[in-house]
């Protein structure tokens, strides 16, 4: 993908977190990779997203390195890299302070599978990493934050769970494409609410069939599926 391209549509992602009302004043970011190139483009820090344009989206290299040097880039840039080489299948990467899923993250509570709007996004709780050592957050803060997610997600194919809740803090989410990284952010805050409202409503819920959580997963995203707004194409 072209480099200008790549910044259009990483701007248009940042933008859409914006009008999904996932992020208010400058929280937040999104990134995307080339992996041809192995670029990386990424929101610039604290950049009002209403004043956001694509020649201020930052590139850099997967080793962090500056590409363009116009805008400094988002301060949780080493997350987004950590993520990226840890996770071949990904392209795109959003960080956001999502109201309901970041609850959950201060509560340290994953976000359980208690229905099928959660199943047809997410294989699986939505889990939270532990919280970083205090080594770690005084030497490398925003790298170990992307190695405690890439630790919590362990051996599961990071799209079948593609979000997990920094402890403490708020969700990282990501997809194939900056568009389904968006769209998975989206639904993240959604299923958060949802399962939030359900267990204040009955604090002791009746387990759901692993199989109607299977199928409506892989219905949606089988073994052949195309990820994102499309959906599956089987
Ligand atoms: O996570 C945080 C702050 O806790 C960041 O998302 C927020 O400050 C946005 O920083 P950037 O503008 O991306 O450098």
């Amino acid at each position: 993908m072209l480099l200008d391209a790549l910044k259009s549509a990483v701007l248009e992602a940042n933008l859409a977190t914006v009008r999904s009302g996932l992020v208010t004043a400058t929280f937040g970011n999104a990134s995307g990779i080339d992996r041809d190139s192995g670029t990386v483009a990424i929101k610039p820090s604290g950049v009002p997203y209403n004043e956001m344009t694509p020649d201020q989206i930052v590139a850099v290299s997967l080793d962090g390195a500056l590409i363009d040097n116009r805008m400094k880039p988002s301060s949780d840039l080493d997350t987004h890299l950590v993520l990226y080489r840890a996770f071949p299948e990904i392209g795109a990467v959003i960080h956001t302070h999502s109201t309901y899923a970041t609850i959950f993250a201060q509560a340290l509570v994953p976000i359980p599978p208690l229905g099928t709007t959660h199943a047809d996004y997410f294989r699986g709780a939505v889990p939270v990493t532990r919280h970083l050592s205090e080594e770690e957050i005084r030497d490398r803060y925003v790298a170990a934050t992307g190695d405690a997610i890439v630790e919590v997600i362990g051996d599961r194919d990071p799209l079948e769970v593609p979000a997990a809740l920094v402890a403490s803090h708020g969700p990282f989410v990501w997809g194939r494409t900056p568009q389904d990284a968006a769209l998975n952010a989206l639904i993240l805050e959604e299923v958060a609410r949802m399962a939030w409202s359900s267990m204040m409503l009955r604090p002791a819920l009746p387990a759901i069939p692993d199989a109607l959580l299977d199928r409506h997963f892989l219905r949606k995203h089988g073994a052949h599926a195309t990820y994102g707004q499309t959906g599956a194409t089987r």
